[in-house]
């Protein structure tokens, strides 16, 4: 296995160590092999990438948006001729198969293709004014420094989501990628600097989240926060954040669920559960960790899904041949055990999978057997609470009412699905499921790049990555009234 150059901080367009000397390793989850280091900067790191960003930020900002525009363009060329090169690195260094690493990394690419195309709207408003020879007009406005702070199950198409938007609207970005994955966010780091993105309008500081992540929610020079994590981090960063009156955009866990009602095409129906359940080995904020079916259906389901299931090809994500990688770490495997072991003290079936895999070459990495539990009921904590794992809970319910109250009664709401052929069903599930994206009749997985993605409730905080609205994070409106009459007009006097 290659070791690769350690990743260095990337600040006002230069590579460099960490002012604390300190690093930490890159492991590859599939085989616990290091793949080299990263940079374990402190805050002082940090105060030198804000400054870099504030700096670039007062030019690039006056760049016209059609300019900045084309760096996009080459970004999306530059990610095009090292797709496969990033995915491979995607892959092993975060587990997950290569084809979905490919696709990932494809995510990035539309994105930057999508972006480019905001230069040449970025729309405001224009709007007639209440008085004579007036005129008005809302234009966006950059919001300045961009902070990032972004998780390692999609290291990059996360990234994309939210780096890119940013710079296409003049703003400067402080990126604090996840430990896990340093390779990944070196590659699209590189892909910028080669694209001709002016120094310091893109600056990367490696770190842990208590140390980095935590010294961004204080910094002034940093304007916005956009995080993707786990709930529990975004809450902390939320009260942290909005007690410096800075502005937050969060995007955490879910406990996604499949509807499966009795008049449903069965075998998409597994199909889509296999998928949404088991790829990326259950860690996708959009995996479906939830089944709710219908009684009648309910035996037939399972005796479809649960050999399904026991013939995934669990192993290293870069035989092309696999299905399910490994999870991202030992701690992930402790923590999935915990909570299979607590699905079985509640009283729930395991029908198949509760354990580590270690046959072979298999007990070098991380990896979980893909697990099916049956007989689960809506309060237990298997079907409430985010594990981050391949693991599923199968609910059966008497109606489509109850599933829609099943399917609402947990405290996330990023992604549902149903399946049914009931148009009436559908639009009355498309109304009711509390979550930010609704399937019908696919997985809850699969998001594109032009459609707003986040959630409800514990899952986001009102904002959304992607698609237009989020220019709404990175941007600020401004409302402008010229008045070419020549003499002092006022609004807002009662002439009636
Ligand atoms: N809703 C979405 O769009 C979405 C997408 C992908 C992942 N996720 C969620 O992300 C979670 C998995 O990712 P994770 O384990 O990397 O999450 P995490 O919350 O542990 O870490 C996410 C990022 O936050 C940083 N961080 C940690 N502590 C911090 C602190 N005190 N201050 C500032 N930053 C800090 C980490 O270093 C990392 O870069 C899951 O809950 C998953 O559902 C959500
Ligand atoms: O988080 C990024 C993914 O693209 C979301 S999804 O799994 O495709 O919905």
């Amino acid at each position: 296995m290659p070791r690769f150059e350690p990743c260095l901080n990337f600040i006002g367009g230069t590579w460099c160590e960490p002012k604390t000397r300190q690093y930490g390793d890159n492991v590859n989850p599939a085989n616990g092999e290091v793949l080299g280091l990263w940079a374990r900067s402190g805050p002082d790191d940090l105060d030198d990438a804000v400054r870099a960003a504030r700096e670039a930020q007062a030019a690039w900002r006056l760049v016209p948006a059609p300019e900045r525009a084309k760096v996009l363009r080459r970004v999306a060329d530059l990610l095009r001729e090292r797709k496969d090169e990033i995915a491979r690195t995607l892959t092993m260094e975060m587990g997950k198969v290569i084809e979905e690493a490919r696709g990932e990394v494809q995510e990035a690419i539309d994105m930057a293709d999508y972006m480019a195309g905001e230069g040449r709207r970025l729309f405001g408003q224009t709007t007639p004014s209440e008085l004579p020879n007036k005129f008005a007009m809302s234009v966006r406005a950059p919001v300045g420094v961009v902070g990032i702070i972004t998780p390692w199950n999609f290291p990059i198409a996360i990234a994309s989501w939210k780096s890119l938007p940013a710079i296409v609207a003049g703003n400067a970005v402080v990126w604090k990628p996840a430990e896990e994955t340093p390779l990944t966010a070196r590659a699209f780091a590189e892909v910028y600097q080669e694209a001709g993105l002016p120094a310091g309008v893109l600056n990367v500081v490696y770190g842990d989240g208590p140390v980095v992540g935590e010294a961004m929610l204080d910094h002034p020079g940093i304007d916005v926060i956009s995080f993707t994590g786990s709930t529990e981090t975004g809450r902390h960063i939320a009260s942290r954040a909005g007690a410096n009156l800075k502005r937050v955009s969060l995007e955490m866990g879910g406990k996604n669920a499949i509807t499966v009602l009795a008049d449903a095409d069965l075998d998409l129906a597994v199909e889509a559960i296999l998928w949404s359940a088991y790829g990326t080995s259950g860690q996708r904020c959009t995996a479906a960790s939830r089944v709710i079916v219908e009684h009648a259906v309910e035996g037939e389901l399972l005796a479809r899904l649960v050999p399904r299931v026991e013939a995934l090809r669990v192993g290293d994500g870069l035989d092309p041949a696999v299905q399910v990688g490994p999870v991202i770490h030992e701690e992930a495997l402790g923590k999935i055990q915990r909570y299979v072991d607590l699905g079985a003290q509640e009283g729930a079936r395991l029908l198949t999978g509760g354990r580590r895999l270690t046959d072979g070459p298999l007990a070098r990495g991380f990896y979980y057997a893909p697990t099916v539990f049956a007989g689960v009921r809506p309060e237990m904590r298997i079907a409430q609470e985010e594990i981050f794992g391949p693991v599923l809970a199968v609910m059966a319910v008497d109606s489509f009412e109850e599933a829609i109250q099943v399917n609402n009664g947990v405290q996330y709401g990023l992604s549902a699905s149903i399946f049914t052929r009931d148009v009436n069903r559908v639009f009355q599930a498309m109304r009711d499921l509390d979550t930010g994206i609704v399937y019908v009749n696919a997985g809850t997985t699969g998001a594109e790049i032009h459609l707003p993605f986040g959630g409800t409730k514990a899952t986001g905080n009102g904002h959304r990555d992607s698609g237009q609205a989020a220019l709404d994070v990175f941007t600020e409106w401004k409302t402008i009234y010229v008045d070419y009459s020549g003499r002092l007009q006022r609004a807002q006097i009662d002439n009636n």
